[in-house]
């Protein structure tokens, strides 16, 4: 039988409220249907609420904001990605806001120790509980799943699985200083928009996958912010940063992954419906579940097992 798959959306809390939304509207578009053309066998896992943590009672730890909600909903996560996963299924999550990568790593790594991380975005998303600004924890997983930084005893339940040599990154434009050190002090390797530029992304896919996956042998990890594109392309996202990747280098970084056979999990984050006009949010849905159809072979034929 063809492969099966599995689709949550957990909900986590944003300053910018309205990211939560985003999976319902993608599931609305018709996704599912969309990947079940291309010879998916879907279990659709449904939009996970988790309403009983709110504002009141989930206070900053430091300065990080809505620590117990975003710690619990990862840790669901990384729960079911890590059973979807351990399944032989492979898990789609739909976010959301980007913090949400620490529960679906944290998942796919615990059934897939060799596997590898191509974290596509804007931003490095490595900010350690010392070193961020914003109390953001979108800005974070990387360094929780690193193991990075001063603990932080409500993510004490994330281990350090992540190795510094099997993450890379594409689409880099927006980081901060501390990051940039973080990156450099680890060895951390990234092609950014320049990088994007100077190779063109063909090459620039090829090289991240020669320094993360060398054998073409390790499982994959996809996570995708959709804040790595243009914000001409994906207009509808909370933190927007121009200079970005075009349509069709978005397409091409999923059909490559795709074509290599070793997608074992996909991230697609941070579309946020509730930030543009109409019409900018249905582009930027329509982009996101583009993206998904991509990553799972919408030009190449999945072969059925
Ligand atoms: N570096 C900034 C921006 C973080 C951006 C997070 B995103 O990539 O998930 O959008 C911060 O730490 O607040
Ligand atoms: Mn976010
Ligand atoms: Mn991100
Ligand atoms: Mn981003």
């Amino acid at each position: 039988a063809a492969n099966s798959k599995f689709i949550s959306e957990p909900k986590t809390a944003a300053p910018r409220l309205g990211v939560d939304k985003g999976p319902i509207h993608m599931v609305e578009a018709g996704l599912i249907d969309q990947i079940t053309e291309l010879g998916w066998k879907v279990k659709f896992d449904g939009h996970h609420q988790f309403e009983d943590i709110n504002a009141e009672n989930d206070p900053p730890i430091g300065i990080l904001k809505n620590p117990r909600l975003v710690s619990r909903v990862c840790e669901a996560v990384a729960t079911s990605v890590g059973d979807v996963a351990r399944a032989g299924q492979l898990p789609i999550t739909l976010g959301g806001d980007h913090s949400l990568a620490m529960g679906t790593i944290s998942g796919t790594l615990s059934a897939h120790p060799e596997a590898c991380v191509i974290w596509v975005d804007a931003h490095a998303d490595i900010n350690t509980a010392d070193s961020t600004d914003s109390g953001n924890i979108h800005g974070m997983p990387v360094s929780f799943l690193i193991g990075l930084g001063t603990p932080v005893a409500e993510f004490s339940w994330v281990k350090p699985l992540l190795r510094t040599d099997r993450i890379v990154y594409i689409g880099l434009r927006d980081v901060d200083a501390a990051e940039k050190r973080i990156l450099r002090e680890n060895n951390i390797k990234a092609f950014s928009m320049h990088e994007v530029d100077k190779y063109g992304i063909g090459k620039v896919v090829e090289l991240a996958l020669d320094h993360v996956n060398p054998n073409r042998d390790r499982p994959i990890h996809l996570s995708f912010d959709v804040d790595a594109l243009d914000p001409s392309v994906a207009p509808s996202t909370g933190t927007p940063v121009r200079g970005g990747l075009t349509f069709r280098e978005g397409h091409y970084i999923c059909e490559a992954i795709s074509e290599t056979g070793l997608l074992a999990a996909l991230d697609l984050m941070e579309v946020n419906p509730s930030l543009a006009d109409e019409a900018s949010v249905l582009q930027t849905v329509a982009v996101g579940c583009s993206l998904v159809r991509s990553a799972l072979g919408q030009y190449i034929f999945p072969t059925m097992k």
